[in-house]
């Protein structure tokens, strides 16, 4: 299987430098002028700066090229993926997709695989999720993976032909499990930095990560995802690493927001659309989801952060 990569990001250099110790790999990205330095430069100052990239990555502006390959991984900002799959849906048709982005698109209410089928019903879609910061995976650290697909026979040619010695993936067909979980853990962790950030402690972080899994598992539950899947490397795995560590962009978004510091980077940070795409969806399921539904009154700027710690600690005493 020919291995692509669309979306020259951290996540999509990331990814091409770990399969590219086994394969050649062709990393597509939208910005000529970037992606003419990183074929030269052999580095994406941009996005993933001082990692050199494996000579066997060859980084293409042409979507020709980059569309050429059997197994595509989407490596793009959820909110950017359905224009994407529209616009070239007549070149798709056909590919195995993987999505590797980790959010709900706004628009919908869909998660990537949902996206995908939505614009390509028929096509082979997947998704690659969990605990793994592109820059440990450039560099070839030890890390493991959910794929996630529906077909059964196509989900094992793709772990054999997407694993190497320090990227272990596990598979699943429990789609929408992995989707929401990697979606979620975004949005608990905003709010994660948010505490750290404000100076609240790292008992009230634990408390909101924990309550955070037990929302994450009620909106899975209810959207009929399996509770293993979120206890898994997508859910739980995913939300440890990021719920902990400022590496994390939705964490450090979060930490801006509770030191009261601007927040002027463009990196992706997926958990603030999703955030308001899962209040949405909560809100017309009638799903109890008060941490997203406190952070994206946060983040409106309609309540201050003591004021949401507030709301949040005065909620009627409950079971666990
Ligand atoms: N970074 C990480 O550690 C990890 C990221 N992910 C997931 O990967 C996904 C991508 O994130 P990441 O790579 O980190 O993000 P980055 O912010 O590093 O990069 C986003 C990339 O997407 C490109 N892009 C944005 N919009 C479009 C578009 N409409 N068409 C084509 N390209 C576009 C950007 O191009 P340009 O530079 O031209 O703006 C850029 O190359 C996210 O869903 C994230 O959750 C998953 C695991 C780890
Ligand atoms: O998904 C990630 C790690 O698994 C990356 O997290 P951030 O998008 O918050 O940087």
């Amino acid at each position: 299987m020919n291995i692509g990569i669309i979306g020259a990001g951290a996540f999509g250099t990331g990814l091409a430098n770990a399969l590219a110790t086994q394969n050649p790999i062709s990393l597509w990205g939208r910005d000529a002028q970037l992606i003419e330095t990183m074929q030269s430069e052999r580095e994406n100052a941009r996005r993933l700066p001082g990692v050199v990239l494996h000579p066997n990555v060859t980084c293409t502006h042409s979507l020709v090229h980059g569309l050429q390959a059997d197994v595509l991984l989407l490596c793009l900002p959820t909110q950017q993926l359905a224009a994407f799959v529209q616009n070239n849906a007549n070149k798709l048709a056909g590919k195995i997709l993987i999505a590797c982005c980790k959010g709900v698109d706004l628009a919908t209410g869909k998660g990537p695989v949902d996206v995908i089928h939505s614009i390509l019903p028929t096509a082979s879609a997947g998704i690659l999720t969990g605990p793994s910061f592109a820059i440990d995976i450039a560099k070839g650290l030890p890390t493991a993976l959910t794929l996630a697909m529906d077909d059964s026979d196509l989900v094992l040619e793709v772990q054999r032909a997407l694993s190497t010695s320090n990227l272990r993936l596990y598979t699943t067909d429990d789609v929408q499990g992995a989707q929401l979980g990697g979606a979620l853990k975004n949005v608990i962790a905003i709010g994660c930095g948010a505490i750290m950030g404000a100076g609240l402690g790292d008992s009230a972080r634990a408390a909101l990560i924990t309550r955070g899994f037990a929302e994450t598992q009620r909106f899975a539950d209810a959207m009929g995802a399996r509770p293993e899947t979120l206890s898994g490397l997508s859910g739980f795995g995913d939300m440890t690493l990021t719920c902990t560590c400022d590496k994390s962009r939705n964490y450090r978004f979060g930490y801006a927001m509770g030191a009261g510091t601007e927040w002027t980077s463009t990196e992706t940070v997926e958990g603030r659309s999703t955030a308001y795409a899962v209040k949405a969806i909560a809100a017309s399921k009638n799903i109890d989801m008060p941490i997203a539904q406190t952070l994206c009154a946060l983040m409106d700027g309609d309540i201050t952060l003591q004021q949401a710690t507030v709301a949040l600690l005065s909620r009627p005493l409950t079971q666990e």
